[in-house]
Parts: C-alpha cells; structure tokens; sequence
C-alpha cells in the first residue's frame, strides 16, 4: 500500500467512511441491546455461525434453520464457524456469547494486520492436480501455511482420470508426491469427473474443512460434486443477498450430505498465499523442527552455513533435497519480497 500523503479529498472520504462505519456500529449495538431488553427474545440456545453480512451473522440453531443475528455490543467481530449462545427474536435474534475457537484461519488485512476469516476448522484439503502442473514449493507453501494455523492438511490428487494411459505423467506425479506420505501427511487421489470421490468424501465426514490451492486444480468442480445442491447453493446465495442490502463475499459454511461441513470463500482459497516469515517457514517444514536451533549460527538461513543442522540432515538423507529445494525457493520468494 502506498505511504504517500492523502490528498485533502481523499483524507475527506477516509474520514466520512470511518464515521459511517462507527455510526453502522453503534445502530447495531442499539439494534442488539433493544432486542435484549424488549424481552420478546426467547431462550439462549447453541448455534453455529454459517456466514456473515456486514454487521449480521446467520446461526443455524439444527442444520437447516438459519436466522438473522444481531451481535450483542460486548462481542468482538464473529466469523464463519464461530459457535455461539443466541436467542431467537423477531426481527432478528441476537448473539449474546461466542465460545471459545479451537482454531482460526487468519489473513492479513490491507495493513498487513491478522484477521481470522473463519473459525474451528480442522481441515485443509490442498488440492492439486496433474494439470496445471504441480510444484513442489507451491504444495510446500500451502503445508506451511497450514502447520503455522495448527490445521491438519490433507493432500488431493484431482484429476487422476487425466493419469490413465499415460504412465510418464503418472510416474512424474508419483516421484513429486513420494516424499509426503513419508513425513506423515495423506495423500487422496480423486477425479471430480470420472466420480472417484469416496476417500474425500470419507476424509469430510465428521470434519469442518476448506479446500485451497492454485487456479485450475479443480477446487470448484469438487464442491459442485460434493454439494449436488451447487447450483442450489448459488441460488441460496442470491437469495440471502437478494433479502438483505449486504452482498458477501464472506465464508460461508455448507453441509455435505454426505457428512461433514465445507467452508468456502474467495479468500479462503488464497488461502497460503499470504505473506509469512522465515521463522514461520522453517517451523512449517515439520521434519526441520526437531534441528531447529542447532545451526552453529544463530541466524543461520541453512544455505552454506558451516555448521549447519539442516544441511547436516539433508547429507544424511534425514531432509530431502525436494524439500530443502522447497523451502530454499520460498525462503527466496519472501526475500524478494514476492
Ligand atoms: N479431467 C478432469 N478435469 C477436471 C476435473 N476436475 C476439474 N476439471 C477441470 O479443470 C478445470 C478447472 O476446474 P475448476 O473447478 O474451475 O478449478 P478451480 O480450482 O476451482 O479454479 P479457480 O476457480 O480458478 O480457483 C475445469 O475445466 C474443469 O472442468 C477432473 O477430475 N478431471
Ligand atoms: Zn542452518
């Protein structure tokens, strides 16, 4: 973002947005706190919050009973995933409490500041596909990005119809993707097309999941088979908006009928793609950890270093030279500022 000074129109207009929002806020709180002492709401309950509109969220009390919420003055900003005390009220109800995450998916602001952007996932599928063609360090990234969050990734091979009859571009995808099950991490092979779905689907159940990874794996293809109701879920989109003023592009969170809940957002699908540290980077290669902190150097940045615990356990074959590679090119990517 620029630093270059605001003009006087556009300090104006920074301005006039920021009062809007205050004021927006302050109708809320006296929207919520009406509610609450209008006596007319009934008895608190559990709820999940399934997406989010301005300054309204939607809790589903039992799958398929959505009410509009107004959040009670005290609450700090809910997302999608939050679990929550609400009562129901008319026009709306009103979230009065929000229990505690077990986890939360962050992206930064335009400031650069962390903002959770959902809640309670434990899953995140990076789906990947023979075509566009995988790299090791963008798979990297997004196992990263996932052990900084504390979110157990799962590996997706899509596409595994385009593999048959062709043995090169199996053997191709199969030499990239040896190392992973060695540190630990499952790898599922799916194809949206051809209906091989049954180990995702088994991977879903009893879990809040997201799908993430590059542009063109495939990612819309497997919620539309997954979700048979995709093109109702399109349709219950415009119809939540079409109530409201507030269009979203917020995460919302979906059923599957065949267990578990997907949540899925624009943003959530750049999901690892976010600017992360290099301490973040090395403690995200997990079988790094255990060296971490042994390099004779205190800064060492494991690439010639004498010394060095991480070269160390590559010349061992302790680390592979695919992931050190890896973790070199993105370590590169953040210093040039990409
Ligand atoms: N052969 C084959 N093609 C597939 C499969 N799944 C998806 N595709 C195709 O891959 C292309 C990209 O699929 P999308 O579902 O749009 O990919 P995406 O990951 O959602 O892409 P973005 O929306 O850009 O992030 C489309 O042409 C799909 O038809 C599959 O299992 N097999
Ligand atoms: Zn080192």
């Amino acid at each position: 973002m620029s630093k270059r000074k605001l003009s006087r129109q556009q300090a104006w207009r920074v301005e006039k947005i920021h009062k809007e929002r205050a004021e927006r806020a302050r109708r809320r709180d006296v929207a919520a706190e009406q509610a609450l002492e209008g006596g007319a709401l009934g008895p608190e309950r559990e709820g999940l919050v399934v997406a989010h509109f301005g300054t309204q969220v939607e809790v589903e009390a039992a799958p398929g009973t959505r009410r509009r919420c107004h959040l009670r003055a005290n609450l700090e900003a809910l997302v999608t995933g939050d679990r929550v005390i609400w009562c129901d009220g008319d026009p709306t109800g009103v979230v009065v409490a929000q229990s505690p995450r077990d986890s939360q998916l962050c992206r930064p602001d335009p400031y650069g500041k962390l903002k959770p952007v959902a809640a309670n996932i434990d899953r995140i599928f990076v789906v990947i596909a023979p075509l566009p063609e995988p790299h090791a360090n963008l798979i990297d990234r997004y196992l990263v990005a996932a052990e900084v969050s504390g979110i157990e990734p799962v590996l997706v091979l899509n596409k595994t119809d385009l593999l048959a009859g062709d043995e090169a571009l199996r053997r191709d995808i199969g030499a990239l993707l040896a190392i992973y099950p060695q540190l630990g991490y499952r790898v599922l092979e799916v194809s949206s097309r051809e209906g091989g779905l049954a180990p995702l689907l088994a991977a879903l159940r009893e879990h809040t999941s997201v799908f993430v990874g590059q542009s063109g794996v495939g990612k819309s293809s497997l919620v539309n088979a997954l979700l048979p109701g995709a093109d109702l879920r399109v349709g219950a989109l415009s119809e939540l908006t079409a109530k409201g003023t507030h269009t979203t592009t917020t995460a919302q969170l979906f059923h599957l009928p065949s267990g578990g809940s997907l949540i899925d957002s624009p943003g959530i699908r750049e999901f690892g793609l976010w600017h992360m540290d290099r301490d973040q980077v090395e403690w995200g290669f997990r079988e790094f950890r255990q060296h971490l902190g042994q390099c004779r150097f205190r800064d060492c940045r494991h690439q010639r270093e004498p010394g060095c615990a991480i070269l160390a356990a590559a010349e061992r074959g302790d680390i592979s030279d695919q992931r050190l590679d890896s973790y070199r090119r993105i370590v590169g990517s953040l210093e040039d500022g990409r």
